[in-house]
């Protein structure tokens, strides 16, 4: 692990741009995500154009913008495509006295550039660039699953380069794209600095998401894996949780035209590689001595997911696989799940309200979604 002079670690900046099979790269990438769970992908606009993420960006701030009458008719369903209000969702649950600082919308997946869930006027408008920026997510998605398949030297007989990204494709999955405000904190409101949170400590569900953060509104802080009690070597116990910033452009990458894609490991990638790739908790903090109220922040997130029929099968790769006795976490010896029921099992777990009075239709609807 890199320690830096301030000893803080440093999250791996790569450069993946036109090298779709390089083997260095892979193996850089999966080092990083075994490592940290996290990935800063350089972004000179050559996988997503500029453009496309600023236009995001403006639309997300048309959204959140615009009057609650206008979101309540799109409000979040159990299908998870919706918006989501302030302090409606509370990830860390345990910890938190009142639910998250920030507001949502989820896009599902779309269907020849349309969305198929109910959107606001402002979304509407602008409902093929939002299916455009999707799709440029999701293809990432597809480059980065083929580099962590070459890095794991998946079995070419089974599949290869392509293992993970063909579980990805074809088939409908729960892939998200989220909008996200964190607002200022209006006047008189009762936030407490110590305990409130923009967003609490979480892990993400799916294989990877896509992170987009802009200029000048950081936030984001990750509990490195290496600082978990149970992976030191010498036994301590460290007695305090250690966040670690993560800032928006990285050392080197100050004059890029955007700030680097963040890439994280989900849960449901962690389970399948028997942990070998880690799933990092994180969380949304406001920036500390900021003026009062501080500033509105905004990002995107893509939670990519395998297609929901998916059977999470032991990965046929030797690094994998000699885990498993490891670890204890993983698909090896246990009955097979798809990603769909790994998908509901920690959506249930989360946003219990949602799921409460549903025993009846959840069937269903269940099947509706898959
Ligand atoms: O807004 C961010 O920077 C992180 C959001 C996040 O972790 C999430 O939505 O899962
Ligand atoms: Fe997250």
């Amino acid at each position: 692990m890199e320690n830096t002079s301030d000893n803080t670690m440093r999250i791996p900046v790569l450069d993946i741009a036109g090298s779709g099979t390089d083997p260095t790269v892979a193996k850089a990438i999966v080092d990083a995500a075994a490592t940290y769970g996290f990935i800063y992908i350089r972004n000179q606009g050559e996988d997503i154009p500029v453009e496309a993420i600023n236009n995001a960006f403006e639309l997300s701030k048309k959204f959140f913008a615009s009057p609650i009458e206008e979101k309540e008719p799109c409000k979040i369903l159990e299908n998870n495509r919706g918006w989501s209000g302030m302090h409606s969702e509370t990830l860390d649950a345990k910890h938190q006295r009142t639910g998250d600082f920030k507001e949502a919308f989820n896009f599902g997946e779309f269907d020849n550039g349309k969305a198929q869930q109910v959107l606001s006027p402002a979304l509407a408008n602008h409902e093929k660039a939002a299916s455009d920026f999707s799709d440029y997510c999701k293809n990432l998605v597809l480059k980065i699953l083929t580099l962590f398949a070459i890095g794991l030297e998946i079995d070419n007989t089974s599949g290869g380069s392509e293992w993970f990204s063909s579980r990805h494709k074809n088939g409908p999955s729960g892939c998200t794209l989220r909008l996200l405000h964190y607002p200022a904190i209006p006047p008189g409101s009762d936030f407490q600095p110590e305990v409130d949170i923009r967003a609490g400590a979480h892990s993400d569900y799916g294989s990877i998401t896509l992170l987009f953060q802009r200029p000048g509104q950081p936030g984001l802080e990750i509990v490195p894996p290496s600082s978990h009690p149970e992976d030191r070597a010498d036994g301590t116990v460290v007695a305090e949780t250690q966040w670690m910033p993560v800032p928006v452009f990285p050392p080197g990458t100050e004059n890029d035209p955007s700030p680097p894609i963040l890439v994280n490991i989900g849960d449901l990638l962690s389970y399948w590689t028997n942990n070998l790739l880690k799933s990092t908790v994180h969380r949304v903090v406001f920036p500390k001595g900021e003026a009062e109220g501080g500033a509105d922040r905004y990002s995107i997130a893509y939670f990519a997911h395998p297609v929901s029929s998916t059977v999470l099968e032991s990965i046929p790769s030797k690094m994998v696989r000699n885990l498993k006795q490891l670890n204890g976490v993983g698909p090896e010896g246990k009955k097979a799940i798809t990603a769909h029921d790994h998908l509901m099992g920690r959506l249930k777990a989360s946003y219990l309200d949602l799921y409460q009075d549903d025993k009846d239709g959840e069937e269903e609807r269940l099947k509706e979604t898959a």
